[in-house]
């Protein structure tokens, strides 16, 4: 398997009246071609900004201040508008939290889809109106229904048209953001199998950006889970289940149901995240941890390799200082 995306000590952090907010600090995880990746964490640790990010999207008071985003070998941040524009769609999409945000209303559906593909790729319009009757088709919908309105859909069938759309132009890495938010629970299962499903038979690397822990541990390889803007573990799925080293990650399991475990106590995590407008420099989650000492409330705690392919950062794992 070969990295498809690295992303490197990534910091993104917005002005505002009250000061800096440290959205996203030294983040750094990797992505291996056909690997379907949960980013999960609390409301507000920073998720959206690491895509918005790895996208280039990210809009004033916001600026990506430091790291490297490395697709396929090439660095985002430091690619030209022109790069960007051919990478996007075709190297790299994503399926937004909302169809109804990817979705036209006055267009077809097919209109939309083929708009897409002869935006970014050379091909011919009656070539572009056969793939996207295939597209429609890989996601479950009738190919003869390009021709309807975003309307005439439901709403998990307009989603399944927004996975089509950021399937257009074969893209090798594709980022979900929340994108079953607003559908009902059969739906969000549906459009979660579907997504795994061609992840699998495209070979796409996904990252799946959820609250849903028992969702992500079930679909996905990979497992990393941010706190208030930092990367606190980052490992094989089964690692994160049977090993977990970050209190924050052993919290989140403890405050999630498990079906496989039905008596187990389902504990929530006491107090709440910390307000990152000039966080100083410490181990975020030390206020709510049980084994904090004083160490955490000085120095942050760097995200490092604890065994093969299992990083965490806590001060509680040792590093080269402790
Ligand atoms: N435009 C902005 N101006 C100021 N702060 C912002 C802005 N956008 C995001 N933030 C802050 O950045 C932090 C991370 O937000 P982000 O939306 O990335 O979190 P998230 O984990 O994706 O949350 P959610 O799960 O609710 O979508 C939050 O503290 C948020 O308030």
């Amino acid at each position: 398997m070969s990295t498809v995306l690295s992303i490197e000590n990534l910091s993104t952090f917005f002005k505002t009246d009250k000061g800096i907010v440290r959205a996203v600090e030294d983040v750094t995880f990797s992505l291996e071609e056909g690997e379907m990746l949960g980013l999960i964490g609390e409301s507000g640790c920073g998720k959206t900004t690491v895509a918005q990010s790895i996208l280039r999207l990210i809009e004033y008071p916001g600026k990506v201040v430091s790291g490297k985003v490395i697709l396929n070998g090439k660095d985002l941040l430091k690619a030209t508008d022109d790069e960007l524009y051919s990478l996007r769609w075709k190297e790299i999409s994503v399926i937004p939290q909302s169809a109804m945000n990817a979705l036209n209303p006055v267009y077809t559906v097919g209109d939309q889809i083929i708009e897409a593909i002869l935006l970014h790729e050379k091909v011919s319009k009656s070539e572009a109106v056969k793939r996207t009757k295939t597209l429609l088709e890989l996601v479950g919908i009738d190919g003869e229904r390009q021709k309807s309105f975003p309307h005439e859909f439901s709403g998990g069938m307009k989603q399944r048209v927004a996975i089509a759309m950021a399937l257009a132009c074969n893209p090798k890495l594709v980022i979900s953001d929340e994108s079953t938010t607003g559908l009902d629970v059969l739906t969000q299962a549906q459009v979660i199998a579907l997504i795994k499903n061609l992840q699998k038979k495209m070979n796409l690397s996904v990252i799946l950006i959820s609250h849903d822990l028992p969702m992500v541990t079930a679909i996905c390889e990979k497992i990393a889970i941010m706190y208030a803007g930092k990367l606190v573990e980052w490992a094989t799925t089964e690692e994160i289940l049977n090993n977990p080293k970050h209190p924050y990650s052993k919290a989140l399991l403890n405050a999630t149901p498990n079906l496989s475990d039905p008596d187990r106590e389902v504990v929530s995590i006491p107090g709440s995240v910390p307000n990152l407008v000039n966080i100083p420099k410490c181990c975020r989650f030390h206020t709510r941890c049980p084994y904090a000492f004083d160490r955490c409330l000085n120095e942050s705690p760097e995200l490092r390799e604890v065994t093969p392919g299992h990083y965490t950062a806590c001060f509680l794992e040792g590093d080269k200082n402790g």
